[in-house]
């Protein structure tokens, strides 16, 4: 929607028939963005051929855990000139690797790019007043990148921190449970405002050690998306924590990506040294080993240390 409120010619390729046809017919997406009208000029296909053939740019918009298999099917029809902008927000679980490492994999001669930050899709499809950041490590074509993504209502910044914008875009979700689960279980408000801010240091720590830069993190695709994921029930990451909270079934959900991302989180946490209780908690919660109380016992007990 918003590149083709920006005015491009948009394709989008996607499996289902009855999507696509709805989609074409009606301008409409009602399963995943119920009565949205989304712009005429959105042409959808299921012949990702058609679609991908002569493509400028690609915006692989799958989730993180199907990423490498999604794009490893389509790899020979992306055309090699198009940068490929990666839209999901996740780390793979059995090799830890970020999305542009996996990319870099399947498809290692294409330029890789990462669209992250605050942008609920409902919210873009509406038109209303988005910004987020744009990430690729040649500054030229990250400013190109932008240019072409912003529009009337969608303010696209640019970084060359891809590891930067990736890091926060995956872990915002792991943290999102963690607060959807404090509310949810009936901490308050506080709670949930301790939970991001102390999250938030893990996330600083991490990308601090993975060499990402501080100001990325301090922007939209850390401190922005961390804050609108973690204090909306619009998010799914959110909502899943909430469900957890409440005792409720957790079958048949939406996609909650922090529910894949959260164990190698705490894994790689683990095995590079970083402190990161809050990620290791809901680890540890998902997995089942601890109760929601024990998690918030176990964290308000810890050590006291200086707030770093
Ligand atoms: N929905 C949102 O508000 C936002 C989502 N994202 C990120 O975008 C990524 C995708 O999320 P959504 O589109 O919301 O998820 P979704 O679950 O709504 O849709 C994902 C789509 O990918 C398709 N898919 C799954 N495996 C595939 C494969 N192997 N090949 C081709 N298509 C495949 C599914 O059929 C589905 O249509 C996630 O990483 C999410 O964090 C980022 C920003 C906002
Ligand atoms: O990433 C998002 C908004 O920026 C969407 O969040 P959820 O995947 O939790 O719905």
């Amino acid at each position: 929607a918003m590149t083709a409120s920006s005015g491009h010619d948009t394709r989008l390729y996607a499996r289902d028939h009855e999507m696509v046809a709805i989609l074409n017919a009606q301008h409409q997406n009602p399963h995943y963005l119920g009565d949205i009208e989304l712009p005429k000029g959105i042409r959808a296909s299921t012949d990702a051929a058609a679609v991908l053939d002569g493509a400028d740019t690609v915006l692989a918009v799958i989730p993180a855990q199907a990423m490498r298999d999604g794009l490893s099917k389509l790899k020979t029809l992306i055309p090699q000139s198009a940068p490929v902008i990666l839209c999901a927000k996740g780390i793979e679980r059995g090799t830890g690797r970020l999305m542009s490492e996996v990319v870099a994999e399947v498809l290692p001669d294409h330029t890789i790019a990462a669209l992250s930050g605050p942008s609920f899709a409902t919210d873009v499809a509406r038109g209303l007043p988005t910004a987020v950041t744009i990430a690729c490590a040649d500054a030229t074509i990250a400013e190109e990148l932008a240019a072409i993504l912003s529009g009337p209502a969608f303010r696209c910044y640019s970084t060359t921190d891809l590891k930067g914008v990736e890091i926060g875009g995956a872990l915002k979700n792991v943290l999102a449970i963690a607060a959807g689960a404090a509310i949810g279980r009936g901490y308050g408000a506080s709670a949930q405002a301790a939970l991001v801010t102390r999250g938030f240091a893990e996330l600083r720590r991490i990308a601090q050690a993975m060499g990402a830069k501080p100001e990325t993190i301090m922007g939209l695709s850390g401190l922005g998306d961390l804050m609108l994921t973690c204090s909306s029930p619009q998010s799914r990451n959110y909502s899943y924590g909430l469900a957890l909270g409440r005792g409720e079934d957790l079958s048949n959900r939406p996609l909650a990506e922090g529910v894949a991302t959260a164990p190698i989180a705490a894994e790689l946490c683990e095995r590079h040294a970083i402190a990161a209780p809050i990620i290791a908690a809901v680890a540890a919660l998902l997995a089942g080993k601890i109760t929601i109380n024990e998690a918030v016992t176990a964290l308000i007990n810890r050590p006291l240390k200086s707030e770093d």
